[in-house]
């Protein structure tokens, strides 16, 4: 093991460690603490004492800050946090050829708002279930007892979760649990490392009975279900699979729409046509509808169904296509005014690239990943877009991911 040095931190890197020369990334610290750390593998270092405190730290409200992977920046005053945060939406359009591009304030999303989560589950030496989200650069399970950044419903659901995992025959040792928090309360999704028994049916039965939840889902499989699920997008009531993508938090998804809805063009026809990408089960195709007529596309077959179900053969249509596979092409994006997207995390350089040589001039990108925003947003470039607008939409609250909506128009 290497010895403690005094290092100085400059600049806050995009996993939402510290970076001291060399470069060595320190978790916890911030831009222009002086610091004592171990260095270690990878080019990270073990923080052992900030000796000269930024002005900007604050005491962190968790208690599981620090070990807990799912915040990284409790420690960053809020106003300090959130300009980063624009800073890195500034970066990645800077990197992609825009570095003028116009970047509003980020949007941060409040405490205790998400309402969707990925537990993971671990079970103890004496047979009871830890609950909780894994530690930052490792696997080891934090188990929880607070959360700062779940609904209150989410974090009330642990012990009596834990309780009932206790006696699943089908939690060998690990599984996960997703729970999206819907109209119709928790919709809970969950994987084991082994088969559910019957007596686990009636186990997870009597549990969903006892806490008011609708559906509990094992992998693919209903396991319970007592009434029906519903999530309402933009009027629209939607019955979601279970595990379904939603935005992580009703205030970012809001803002989302509205930085979608600003960035069409100002006059459109009212049966104008509109392309959502990626679409998932509607959550921007439903907004979309009140300005044009739009056809969806996603690739995951339960959510196509729920959206089309919902959509009831209105003015949103959904189709389910592989838009890595089989992007729409030049002559099938023609028709469109705007073209919407929200791909998964790895962006869609193969849709870009159709875009790109397509006659499109309007394209209302939703990243929830810089690095690929800025791949992706540099194929636009070329092709002679210009960014009109963009909006960083900070969902996960004290972490480094950031989302962002951003207008391209040629
Ligand atoms: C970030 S989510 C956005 C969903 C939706 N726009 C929303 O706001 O809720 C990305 C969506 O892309 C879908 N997806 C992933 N890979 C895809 C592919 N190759 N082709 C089409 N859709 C894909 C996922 O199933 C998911 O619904």
């Amino acid at each position: 093991m290497a010895e403690a040095v005094e290092t100085k931190i400059e600049a806050m890197g995009a996993g939402g460690d510290g970076i001291a020369p060399g470069p060595l990334f320190i978790p916890w610290t911030l831009p222009g603490e002086r610091v004592r750390a171990t260095p270690g593998a990878k080019g990270r270092a073990r923080l052992e004492e900030v000796l000269a405190p930024s002005p900007e730290r604050v005491a962190p409200p968790c208690v599981h800050f620090g070990p807990c992977g799912g915040c990284a920046l409790q420690h960053w005053s809020l106003d300090a946090y959130a300009e980063w945060k624009r800073s890195r939406l500034v970066e990645a359009l800077s990197r992609a050829g825009f570095p003028d591009a116009p970047v509003a304030p980020a949007f941060v999303t409040p405490r205790n708002s998400r309402r969707r989560v990925d537990w993971g589950l671990e079970r103890q030496a004496d047979g009871s279930v830890a609950i909780g989200f894994h530690e930052r650069h490792g696997t080891a399970l934090v188990p929880m007892q607070e959360c700062h950044i779940l609904r209150p419903e989410l974090v009330a659901l642990l012990g009596p979760l834990a309780a009932a995992l206790r006696g699943l025959e089908g939690l060998r040792r690990l599984g996960t649990a997703v729970v999206n928090w819907l109209d119709t309360g928790a919709d809970l999704r969950l994987d084991t490392d082994g088969p559910l028994t019957e007596g686990d049916r009636r186990r997870l039965a009597a549990f969903a009975a006892e806490q008011g939840i609708p559906r509990i889902a094992w992998r693919n499989e209903v396991a319970a279900q007592r009434g029906a699920v519903a999530v309402t997008l933009a009027g629209v009531s939607v019955a979601p699979p279970s595990g379904a993508f939603l935005q992580a938090t009703p205030e970012g998804e809001a803002t989302i729409i509205a930085a979608v809805l600003a960035a069409l063009p100002s006059k459109m026809p009212p049966r104008a046509r509109l392309a959502d990408l990626y679409a998932g089960i509607g959550t921007l195709s439903f907004p979309l509808g009140s300005r044009g007529v739009v056809d969806a596309f996603e690739s995951d077959t339960p959510a196509v169904e729920a959206l089309k179900r919902a959509a009831g053969g209105g003015r949103v249509r959904a189709q389910r296509r592989d838009l890595v596979r089989q992007p729409l092409l030049p002559l099938e994006l023609k028709p469109y005014a705007a073209v919407v997207l929200d791909p998964p995390f790895n962006g869609a350089v193969d849709q870009v690239a159709q875009i790109a040589r397509s006659a499109v001039r309007r394209v209302i990108y939703v990243s929830c990943n810089p690095a690929a925003l800025s791949r992706d947003g540099a194929a636009l470039r070329a092709a002679g877009f210009e960014v009109e607008s963009a909006v960083p939409v900070d969902q996960f609250l004290w972490s480094p991911h950031l989302e962002s909506v951003v207008a391209f128009t040629r």
